[in-house]
């Protein structure tokens, strides 16, 4: 009696409750669905599903989601109510509503519950984290994340970046007729790039552990979406069985968590024989973790907290900004007079393939950060935001109900002519000349790192990575996308090409 008490009050009477609530306050929103499988609505709406990951059918946000959108607006306002499976939703396009949400003075805000297979994934790391044990690990990884540190780790990224651009030089150098090679998914190529370089920078000389850390953590990410819940009812029981995938699913967890554990134990040892924590970000990290003084204090996260972290560092860090590189090539590729711009600025700044890239240098090149920021608004590879409310709020004059869900549509907001201007479904990176907080009417429109204090920890790693290995290239090739491509960015959780990015790399001194 309890737990259909429990599930009813879930499944029924809160949901119910909160819809209600805001049909009061004048909310309304598309009619309710009971979405189930192959819904065509619930398929546009839906962030991923087992299916889109299994046979990559659907999601093509640009051509699907955003018209949907779009009229939703134009029907109801920027604030409007729908449903994420069994729950309503409260959407807010609104730019100054979504600054105090992400701001959360009052608290009030949280993150959604990930359920136990994503956090089997990726623990309680940052991204999952709340309340007083979010504050506690935010204060020990950030040391790892200021720009001081990370430019010192632009080295690593430009040899992980000349490693994999080498083998295209080769290939181009040694193709009939001179000069040109063709890279069949360049994103693919970017994934294996980003997660070297995290390899790298995370685990200094054991990144050969990190990279193993990191391909059982990829078959798990697999695993997690492929058994994703289509219907969207909960079935809270079914991760807990021992049937073959759960069984596989533990036995990788396990050996993430037995390696991370014997590479920190490690660190810790030699820094007790005075040979320091090491400058990675795991070194980092621990050495901001480690007690201090001689009053016996404790250190601030535990064990199975700190391997929470490096899971994270994987997989909030290493997909995201392949795509950031992906999206930034495809873009390239289609406004070659951008191309040349960037090249120019490049040659001067860095200098040709004989000098080595320097964090000084990858930081002076501007014309390449707008372009980035560009890429970001555009095709930002995080394209909703989730919260929800912990408790009754306020917001701009609405009461929010405890229990409410919220949807932030980031990839919409980015393309909303009242914010950006009449082009701003274009490509224009001079929008971003004098900065991110003037390229629009609001303030905080560029959302793809978020705002306020949960945003990105990762901001600086990923926009130096992305112009170092963007450097790489273009002192090489100029490139164009191959005439096969198909335009389809579908959501896989990250915004990505459905149907992966043929491009055509020619050797500049051809
Ligand atoms: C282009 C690349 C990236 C994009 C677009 C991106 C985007 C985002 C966004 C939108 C959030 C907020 C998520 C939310 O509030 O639900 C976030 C949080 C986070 N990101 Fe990134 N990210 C990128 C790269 C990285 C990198 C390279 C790292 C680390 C190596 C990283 C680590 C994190 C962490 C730890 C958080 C949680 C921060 C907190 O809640 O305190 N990200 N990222």
């Amino acid at each position: 009696t309890w737990m259909l008490t429990a599930a009813m009050h879930r499944l029924v009477w809160r949901p119910y409750a909160v819809a209600r609530a805001f049909r009061r306050q004048g909310i309304r929103g598309p009619p309710y669905r009971f979405y189930v499988g192959n819904n065509e609505e619930s398929k546009a709406l839906r962030v991923a599903t087992a299916d889109d990951v299994l046979d990559l059918r659907s999601h093509d946000i640009i051509p699907r989601v955003l018209p949907q959108y779009k009229a939703w607006m134009a029907s109801y306002g920027k604030v409007f109510l729908s449903w994420a499976g069994h729950t309503p939703a409260l959407w807010v396009g609104d730019h100054e509503m979504v600054k105090q949400i992400l701001a959360n003075k009052a608290g009030v805000y949280r993150k959604p519950d990930p359920g136990p297979s994503i956090l089997a994934l990726m623990g309680r790391g940052l991204v999952f984290a709340d309340g007083e044990q979010w504050t506690r690990h935010r204060r020990v990884v950030h040391p790892a994340f200021t720009m001081d540190k990370i430019k010192m780790m632009a080295k690593t990224m430009a040899e992980c970046a000349d490693e994999v651009v080498g083998t295209w030089e080769a290939r181009a150098a040694a193709a009939d007729g001179g000069g040109v090679a063709r890279v069949e998914n360049i994103g693919q190529e970017f994934v294996e790039l980003t997660a070297d370089v995290i390899s790298h920078t995370a685990f200094g000389s054991r990144y050969r552990e990190g990279k193993e850390v990191f391909l059982a953590q990829r078959e798990l990410q697999y695993m997690v979406f492929s058994s994703m819940n289509n219907a969207g009812i909960p079935f809270p029981g079914l991760d807990y069985l021992p049937n073959k995938t759960n069984v596989r699913r533990w036995q990788l967890t396990k050996k993430v968590r037995g390696t991370l554990m014997a590479i920190i134990r490690d660190r810790q040892a030699a820094a007790k024989d005075a040979r320091g924590y090491g400058d990675d970000l795991l070194g980092l990290m621990l050495e901001a973790n480690a007690p201090t003084g001689t009053g016996g204090q404790r250190a601030a996260m535990s064990m199975d907290e700190i391997i929470d972290e490096c899971k994270t560092f994987f997989f909030a860090g290493h997909e995201t900004t392949a795509h950031l590189l992906t999206w930034a090539v495809f873009l390239l590729g289609t406004h070659p007079e951008w191309q040349r711009k960037l090249r120019e600025e490049v040659l001067r700044e860095c200098g040709g393939t004989a000098m080595p890239l320097s964090g000084d240098s990858v930081k002076k090149l501007k014309l390449t950060t707008m372009v980035l920021y560009e890429t970001l608004r555009l095709y930002g590879a995080v394209i909703m935001l989730a919260r929800r409310a912990g408790a009754d709020g306020e917001l701009g004059g609405l009461k929010i109900p405890k229990g409410t869900m919220m949807m932030i549509p980031l990839a919409m907001m980015h393309r909303d002519e009242d914010v950006w201007g009449a082009d701003a479904g274009e490509f224009n990176p001079e929008r971003f000349r004098d900065g991110v907080g003037r390229a629009a009417k609001h303030p905080s429109a560029m959302l793809a790192f978020s705002a306020g204090p949960r945003s990105c920890i990762g901001q600086d790693f990923a926009m130096l990575e992305a112009k170092a290995t963007l450097a790489t290239i273009l002192r090489r090739f100029e490139f164009e996308v191959a005439p096969e491509y198909v335009h389809a960015p579908a959501d896989f959780l990250t915004l990505q090409p459905k149907c992966g990015l043929p491009i055509l790399l020619k050797l500049l001194d051809h």
